[in-house]
């Protein structure tokens, strides 16, 4: 994929999430990977209802800017650790729904999906019955110490789902390309909202 394909799909990929209700103000933040060294993300602040391909800029394997005085996300380095760690990853989607938002404050170490069709969207067997046990990190400002918790997470459980959650923060969520990042985010939120409907409705 070129960097002006990747740039186009990543402004339509955030239009999405703002009409979804998943990116308030200027939350969250959108990549895909080019190759071994070529990272296409969005830079930092702006608004992804709004998102041109000209809001999207190039980093290198390590986040570091491959354009002068460019500033990508702030959360370039979790991007990063996602290609690193997984290399079927292609494309990173994270985003702050008021579901993700409201289960991960509550939540403890995970939050534990089951018996819900659209898990089929996740690793695990083509059944509605399996368990994803979705991993929640405390928020972090130091994104390096942030990214630092979530490798060791990942050191412990090599089988943890694409995706995780940062409390009281947003969720990340990742796939071969943007089609399959998306389909996985969309179940995933889907799910995260029944959750909370029944955490409501069974009070
Ligand atoms: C206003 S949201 C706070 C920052 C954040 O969590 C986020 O997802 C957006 O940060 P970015 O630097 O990617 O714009
Ligand atoms: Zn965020």
């Amino acid at each position: 994929m070129t960097f002006d394909d990747a740039a186009l799909t990543i402004a339509a990929s955030g239009r999405h999430m703002d009409a979804k209700g998943w990116v308030p103000a200027t939350a969250g933040n959108i990549s895909i990977r080019l190759g071994p060294e070529d990272i296409a993300i969005t830079r930092s602040g702006r608004h992804k209802g709004q998102m041109v391909p000209a809001d999207v800029m190039l980093v290198d394997g390590d986040g570091a800017s491959r354009e002068a005085g460019a500033r990508p996300s702030y959360e370039t380095l979790l991007h990063c650790g996602i290609y690193r760690r997984f290399v079927e990853a292609g494309a990173v989607l994270h985003g702050h729904s008021i579901a993700n938002t409201v289960l991960s404050r509550r939540a403890g170490a995970s939050i534990r999906l089951a018996g819900y069709e659209l898990l089929k969207a996740f690793p695990g067997g083509p059944t509605h019955d399996t368990v994803v046990d979705l991993p929640v990190l405390d928020n972090d400002q130091d994104i390096p110490r942030l990214q630092r918790a979530v490798d060791a997470l990942w050191d412990d459980a090599p089988d943890a789902p694409p995706g995780y959650v940062i409390r009281g923060h947003g969720v990340y969520v990742w796939g071969a390309d943007m089609h399959a990042a998306m389909t996985r985010l969309e179940a995933l939120e889907f799910m995260l909202l029944c959750h909370l409907e029944e955490g409501r409705h069974s009070r």
